[in-house]
């Protein structure tokens, strides 16, 4: 268990991480990544590689850094110190849609739909953004069919293809996000806390939607999220993040079972 900020590929090897590999480049690294922002320091020198087809979860306290860590390394947001690597490419100092170029994609914590579109709608148009294609010439009639049954069968949502954003279950518009983000077949895809404001019941389809996109699919995942079952059955390693530090990079049982991550949670049982 590494108690720094910094957590290496030999850390997490020695850890018995399943998913370890020496000679795999990382599609991931950071090094010493900050953001200080109207004086407060948000993530503080934070370090850590991500293999190819790796599942790397974030958990931590509200307020601890998670969405901003993740603003930083899809480019929403530029460090104030450190550097990003993807695929050993210095991005550090390239825009959000060039990072995307590069296979990285991202849902948001709170969701990013346009209630007045049907579902079909939401995956034509990210498939003309992908293209490059301005929003005000979009045309409604006819595009991408099969792009929109592909993402949409992928997604367990072809079924309601025509109905309104708005009139979709919490679990289902989660899974429009991630069909939104299918259109640009990213590589690397990060999830903020893709759960949240999902029903119980739906949570099992959602989980397992999410492990197949890896675990079939290969892509490489970095996900926040708070249910611990969900982080059991999913991720390789959990990272926690506790004022903006990772305070320990690990597989699931360690993390759970490490006192200063306990400590962490005011001493509640993860
Ligand atoms: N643009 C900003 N300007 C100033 N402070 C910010 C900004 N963005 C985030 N913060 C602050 O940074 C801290 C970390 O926020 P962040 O949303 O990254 O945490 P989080 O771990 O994702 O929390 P949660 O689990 O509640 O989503 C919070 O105190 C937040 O208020």
């Amino acid at each position: 268990m590494s108690s720094s900020n910094t957590a290496s590929p030999s850390a997490a090897d020695a850890s018995g991480d399943r998913a370890a590999s020496a000679d795999t480049a990382p599609v991931l690294r950071l090094r010493d990544i900050g953001w200080t922002v109207g004086g407060a320091t948000i993530v503080d020198s934070v370090s850590f590689d991500v293999r190819q087809g790796e599942f790397l979860a974030f958990i931590g306290p509200n307020g601890a850094g998670k969405t901003s860590l993740f603003n930083l390394v899809s480019g929403l947001s530029p460090v104030s110190r450190g550097t990003i690597e993807l695929d050993g490419h210095d991005v550090t100092a390239e825009a959000a849609y060039a990072r995307a170029r590069r296979g990285l994609g991202r849902t948001f914590q709170t969701s990013s739909l346009w209630p007045g579109m049907t579902v079909a709608d939401h995956v034509r148009l990210a498939a003309q953004a992908a293209e490059g294609g301005s929003f005000r010439v979009w045309r409604r009639a006819g595009s991408y069919p099969e792009l929109v049954d592909r993402v949409l069968t992928r997604t367990q949502l072809a079924h309601r293809a025509d109905a309104g954003a708005d009139s979709l279950s919490h679990g289902e518009k989660r899974k429009l996000e991630l069909a939104v983000l299918l259109v640009g077949e990213p590589r690397l895809m990060l999830l903020d806390e893709p759960m949240a404001g999902v029903s119980a019941e739906e949570v099992p389809a959602l989980t397992e939607l999410i492990h197949s996109l890896h675990q079939d699919e290969g892509r490489t995942v970095l996900m926040v999220e708070h249910h611990m079952d969900v982080l059991l059955e999913l991720a390789d390693r959990v990272a926690v993040m506790h004022h903006g530090t990772l305070l320990a990079l690990d597989t699931p049982r360690t993390v759970m079972a490490d006192p200063t991550v306990q400590q962490a949670y005011l001493g509640e049982e993860l």
